[in-house]
């Protein structure tokens, strides 16, 4: 019989079609813009370098006046870097010159000090022959004034930066952050922190999605905790559209029960349903819709089920809508041991690398379990009714660093 659910994949591209990317624009200064999208291109004001330069600390000298037998030149000056020559270079001559100083007219060749020896007070012997250009920083090689030096798109990092800058740029237009609100629901959650009380729990999910979602270069709206009553959800949800997130990520209340209201509370406040439930594990009643320009995620409320599934959609969709490049995080490994065969559900197994770079499963993989879950190198990827794995046999994994 065919698995009525909808596969990881097609609910992975059902997510991202409806999902728009942010327009808004902002200019940051240098200092602010790390991990930050261009949202133009970034066109150089200067040229680079802005003058023939020496690349060494040495003689600039007319290479045509050394031959292989070497030769004596007299020295007319200095240069050094932030200076300009106030003599050119001419037959017989060579100037004295520093890394960065301007190239004196004249001279073609900049011959490196521990090829010469002093001659009496102004004479300078140099040993070898030089070649036109030697340690020379023509104008213009890095770059040119006018050209492109960033393309739209680019995530900015030092690099990046670094090069913005020695274009002559203090600042930069980038798109803004994507706004990621996050809401905990349940009536028996307390904020980490507050002992908790008879039937209480500490909400540690929320801690998570929204480490995760400012990791993908999101702002984060924390929403706080929402007990199980429609109205405190409607509430809470209120503040996402007022706030203009762009993304709602509730966590709980996903699933079939008496007190999980989140998919009736927001389908009331008109939300389009995308889909609910998925063949996942953990992750099963994974929700996905959209509230006006908002879009929602509904995660489960066991922590490793809302991480799970924070990484494998949240992370992408804060990604797409923010402009960021995906980030693909699977690849292969070698099973340390056997793996069962797996049901209808695509399950996602944490793992840890063995010291010959091997992945093992932990044995327990209940979806309440946290600590198997911070200790975990990778999720191995079970794909539906995948056959048993022997030792030594290749997996799928998802990184988890
Ligand atoms: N009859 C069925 N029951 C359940 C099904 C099902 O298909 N039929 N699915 C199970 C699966 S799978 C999951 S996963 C859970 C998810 O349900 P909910 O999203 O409604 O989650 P809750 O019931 O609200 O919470 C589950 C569990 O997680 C704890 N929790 C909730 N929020 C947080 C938080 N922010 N931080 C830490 N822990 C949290 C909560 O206290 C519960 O212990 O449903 C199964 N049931
Ligand atoms: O799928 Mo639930 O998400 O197993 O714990």
């Amino acid at each position: 019989m065919a698995d009525p659910l909808l596969s990881v994949e097609r609910a992975g591209e059902i997510l991202l079609e409806h999902a728009p990317q942010v327009s808004d624009t902002e200019t940051m200064a240098l200092a602010d813009a790390n991990r930050r999208v261009l949202c133009e291109d970034i066109a150089s004001r200067i040229t680079q370098p802005p003058f023939a330069a020496s690349a060494m600390d040495g003689y600039a000298v007319r290479a045509g006046d050394i031959g292989p037998e070497g030769a004596e030149l007299q020295v007319i000056g200095e240069v050094a870097a932030g200076a300009m020559p106030d003599a050119h270079v001419t037959a017989g001559t060579a100037m004295r010159i520093f890394t960065g100083a301007p190239l004196p007219q004249g001279a073609d060749s900049v011959v490196i000090q521990e090829n010469t020896e002093k001659r009496g007070d102004a004479g300078v012997f140099f040993k070898t022959a030089a070649t036109v250009g030697d340690n020379i920083r023509y104008a213009g090689q890095d770059f040119a004034a006018g050209d492109i030096l960033l393309s739209r798109g680019r995530t900015l990092d030092a690099r990046a930066l670094s090069l913005a800058a020695a274009g002559g740029h203090a600042v930069l237009p980038v798109f803004r952050r994507p706004r990621v609100a996050v809401l905990a629901t349940g009536n028996e959650l307390v904020p980490p922190g507050t002992l908790p009380g008879p039937g209480q729990i500490s909400a540690s999910g929320s801690v998570a999605i929204a480490a995760l979602a400012r990791d993908n270069g999101a702002d984060v709206i924390d929403l706080g905790i929402a007990g199980d009553s429609e109205a405190a959800i409607r509430g809470a949800v209120e503040k996402a559209v007022e706030a203009k997130a762009d993304i709602l990520v509730t966590i709980g209340g996903a699933s079939v029960g008496d007190h999980d209201l989140i998919r009736p509370t927001l389908a009331a406040m008109g939300m389009e349903l995308d889909f609910w439930k998925i063949a996942m594990r953990p992750g099963k009643p994974l929700m996905v819709g959209r509230l006006g320009e908002m879009r929602v995620l509904g995660l489960p409320g066991n922590p490793v089920s809302s991480f799970v599934c924070a990484l494998l959609f949240a992370e992408p969709l804060i990604r797409h809508v923010g402009h960021f490049p995906p980030r693909n995080r699977e690849t292969t490994a070698i099973a340390a041991s056997a793996l069962a065969d797996n049901g209808p559900r695509q399950h996602y197994m944490r793992g840890r690398f063995d010291c010959e770079g091997r992945v093992e499963m932990f044995e327990r993989q209940d979806s309440s379990l946290q600590a198997t879950l911070a200790e975990a190198d990778c999720l191995i990827v079970r794909p539906p009714h995948a056959k048993a794995v022997e030792a030594g046999e290749t997996v799928r994994i998802v990184n988890l660093g």
